[in-house]
């Protein structure tokens, strides 16, 4: 039920950010409190009832959240869950040592970073964005996590763009509320 809800909100538009790109936006849902809320509340209920069983403490110490519609999300499921949030940002944005790793995405090449220490060695973590498309930013957050000694239990999103299921790896498994068919 609260699927459906999610998906009737997800709108594309056609030749953004370039010609052939097919774009999902999904400022839609966060217009709308309900569905802002349900959406909240269906990732909560996801990582309390499946992916903390997974946890050898029964916590989630960290959830990584990517830039930028990653923040959207990350913080409030952390509050939620009493963890930390722990940002992913774009080259450049963060200050003091970082640890880097690059990625290719379905419209350009980018390297992400995470503060050094943001991650203890042997914390459980989640990583969430909006979604997953080629799968490189998130599989360049993971890269960041194991870096640091962290343990991705789960990796979250909205929505599975249809890029993913054609085969990207990535350390751990990955949840999404909508599976796109397009
Ligand atoms: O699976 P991938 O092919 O890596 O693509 C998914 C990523 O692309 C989008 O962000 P984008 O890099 O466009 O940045 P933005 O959030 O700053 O717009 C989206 O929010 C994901 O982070
Ligand atoms: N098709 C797409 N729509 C929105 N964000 C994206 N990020 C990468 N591919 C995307």
């Amino acid at each position: 039920m609260d699927v459906e809800y999610i998906k009737d909100q997800l709108t594309f538009h056609r030749d953004f950010p370039k010609k052939g790109i097919v774009f999902l936006d999904i400022f839609p849902l966060l217009r709308d409190p309900i569905t802002f809320e349900t959406l909240i509340t269906h990732f909560v209920h996801h990582v309390t009832s499946y992916t903390i069983t997974k946890s050898p403490t029964r916590k989630i110490d960290v959830i990584v959240g990517l830039d930028a519609r990653g923040f959207l999300l990350g913080p409030i499921i952390a509050l939620r869950l009493g963890a930390a949030f722990v940002p992913v940002r774009k080259q450049g944005k963060l200050p003091g040592p970082c640890v880097g790793a690059s990625y290719e995405k379905e419209y350009g090449v980018d390297i992400f970073e995470m503060q050094e220490n943001a991650i203890q060695p042997g914390q459980s973590v989640i990583v969430i964005d909006d979604l997953i498309a080629t799968g490189g930013s998130a599989r360049a957050a993971g890269e960041l996590v194991a870096k640091q000694g962290g343990k991705t239990l789960e990796y979250l999103f909205i929505i599975e763009l249809m890029f993913f299921r054609a085969g990207t790896k990535l350390d751990a498994p990955a949840y999404s509320i909508v599976q796109s068919d397009d």
